[in-house]
């Protein structure tokens, strides 16, 4: 018989999941230290309350000093300790989550971290878990407060019983009008961040744009009206929320005042409490009010903190698998003679358009140290059929085989590496990858055959994407995919951005010189007929390619098929080198 299977049991709260408190053994930590901190606390005030008593009785007590100055320590102590303790599982927990988008980011499909980079995801969870980090110190103190009121509370039974009912009414009847206000303004909360959301979008489009906004005022004007309302929005929201956390934050001050005044006018009156009881019974009244008010004035953190986590969880959710285990990888082959891609079909999921574009079948082989140049008009694929290449995009259908054994997950990030690119929407990083095998000496070299060496300060590092121009960007990033020492160099219309001089030497000298230096070159190009410069030209139409065309005579110029990698590329990255000589 089949047992039936659990569901899943939704957690109580996001937040407490998220900060690592929903552990059992935190749990159980905090409360202990907690329960201690507050009971040390407790027995400072029992001995200041029964000092203070026997003062106004007229008798001098014999509550022992040192058991107030000892407990007042302990207090202290487990306070921080416990404080400190919320704090750095929190924090520890968020850090572990920040590595877990760096694991998604590296780990994950490019397709989808491409997706997810255009919804801006990363960058709002980021923003969501900024929020819950700044308001983590604020919730552990009122936690703390929370088990001392508890405690102290737990002492007010003990000495008026009819007070500490009509506290837990007046509590009960607070904190019911508390939780629907903390409902309300959640949902105030939410449209302030809907509009906060829509109004930084429309700033950076404000910012990305600047130069056609400051060009077209009526794009201009309509871009101001709508941040400008949803500034306006925001604002009215905000302080409709202030004013109602405002008023009710008098009403429990006011509360707790009148509650106090009853058991000082009301309650020795009514003889329910002697003269004697009145000043122990005040001062553990005036003691809970702190604790209360700094508890009560967390719950909107809590419920802001709490909607943070909820939404993160929800981003959490949807951040790509890892494609690979990185340490049961297999090692690649040391040499290649080919890359083939056979009947490769790869369709972009469901997006804004009715149909998903799709490229293929391909069949495509390319041999080492040659060169392959892939035309067509815009739109037909050729910047999508670069990226299945590397295994970026996987294929939905059809295999990519190196030297005829087909590219496995486990294989794919060695086969990945074999891989350096100049995409069109390439980035210019501020370090260079100084890691394993790069070549300063060949990075220098390129540098000054692309005639940048100029711009490019010694160490090569710091530049930022705007420090250069376009085309200068590219050259930039060819002489680091140079440099890298990888044996296939793929070029994404690099020579969009060039100048004359170097259109004409890119077709004329720079491939041949990528060649002489052993590497198999891909590359992308709109310029007219490629024959005299590739070994194989591939045609995009559509999506499908037409029958390559081989140059016969390019081919005998080129470099020899099966040329060995280690001799190809001179800064080949040392693990890469590694992974390929084990499986000699
Ligand atoms: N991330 C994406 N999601 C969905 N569709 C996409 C995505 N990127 C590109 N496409 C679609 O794929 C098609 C081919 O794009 P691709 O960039 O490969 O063309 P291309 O031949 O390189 O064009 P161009 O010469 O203009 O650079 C386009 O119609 C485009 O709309």
């Amino acid at each position: 018989m089949s047992r039936p299977i659990p569901r899943p049991s939704k957690p109580a709260s996001a937040l407490l999941v998220l900060t690592g408190l929903a552990d059992r053994e935190v749990l159980t930590r905090l409360i202990v230290t907690g329960c201690i901190s507050a009971t040390a606390n407790l027995i400072s005030l029992v001995s200041l309350s029964a000092e203070l008593s026997g003062w106004l009785r007229g008798e001098v007590m014999d509550t022992p000093f040192l058991v107030f100055c000892a407990s007042l320590i302990v207090g202290y102590m487990f306070s921080k300790r416990f404080v400190g303790l919320l704090l750095t599982t929190a924090f520890s927990a968020l850090a572990d989550t920040r590595r877990r988008f760096l694991r998604h980011v590296t780990l994950g499909s490019h397709g989808e971290i491409l997706d997810l980079e255009a919804k801006q995801s990363f960058d709002m969870a980021n923003y969501h878990l900024e929020r819950i980090a700044a308001l983590m110190p604020n919730l552990s103190i009122a936690a703390n407060m929370a088990l001392v009121a508890l405690v102290a509370y737990a002492y007010l039974w003990t000495l008026s019983t009819l007070g500490a009912t009509l506290l837990l009414g007046a509590a009960v009847l607070v904190g019911g009008w508390y939780v629907r206000e903390a409902q309300r303004t959640r949902a105030m909360l939410g449209d302030a961040k809907t509009s906060e959301l829509r109004m930084l979008q429309g700033f950076s489009e404000l910012v990305g744009g600047n130069a056609e906004v400051k060009l077209g005022k009526s794009r201009r004007d309509e871009l101001v009206a709508a941040v400008e309302a949803d500034i306006a929005s925001w604002e009215a929201l905000k302080r409709r929320h202030g004013r109602s956390l405002g008023e009710l934050f008098s009403w429990i001050a006011t509360i707790i005042v009148g509650f106090s005044a009853v058991f000082v006018f009301i309650f020795p009156r009514m003889g329910a409490m002697s003269i004697a009881e009145l000043p122990t019974v005040t001062s553990v009244i005036l003691f809970l009010a702190r604790p209360l008010s700094k508890f009560l004035n967390a719950v909107p953190d809590y419920v802001a903190a709490e909607d943070a986590a909820n939404q993160l969880t929800a981003l959490l959710a949807i951040m790509p698998a890892a494609e690979y285990e990185p340490s049961r990888l297999a090692r690649a082959p040391r040499h290649f003679d080919t890359i083939e891609l056979r009947g490769v079909n790869f369709a972009y999921r469901a997006g804004m358009r009715p149909e998903p574009f799709m490229i293929g079948p391909i069949d495509l082989t390319i041999r080492s140290g040659s060169v392959v140049g892939i035309v067509g008009s815009n739109g037909s694929g050729k910047s999508t059929l670069l990226r299945v290449i590397p295994l970026l995009f996987r294929p939905d259908d059809g295999q990519i085989l190196i030297d005829g054994q087909p590219v496995e997950t486990d294989r794919i990030e060695a086969y990945r590496d074999l891989f350096c690119a100049v995409f069109q929407d390439h980035h210019i990083f501020t370090r260079l990858p100084r890691g394993n095998g790069f070549d300063d000496d060949l990075f220098r070299e390129m540098l000054a055959y692309l005639k940048i060496d100029h711009l490019v300060p010694e160490t090569g590092d710091g530049l930022l994407n705007r420090d250069l121009s376009k085309g200068q960007r590219r050259r930039l990033a060819l002489a680091v995919a140079v440099a890298e020492g990888r044996p296939i160099i793929i070029l994404d219309e690099w020579t969009s951005d060039q100048d004359a001089e170097f259109r004409t030497r890119f077709a004329n000298e720079i491939i041949g010189k990528l060649q002489s230096l052993g590497r198999t070159v891909i590359f992308v190009s709109h310029d007219g007929d490629l024959s005299a410069i590739c070994d194989q030209t591939i045609r995009m139409v559509g999506g499908r390619m037409s029958a390559p065309e081989h140059n016969q005579n390019r081919q005998a110029a080129s470099a020899p098929a099966g040329i060995d990698i280690i001799q190809a590329g001179p800064g080949l990255r040392a693990d890469a080198l590694a992974c390929l000589q084990e499986t000699e």
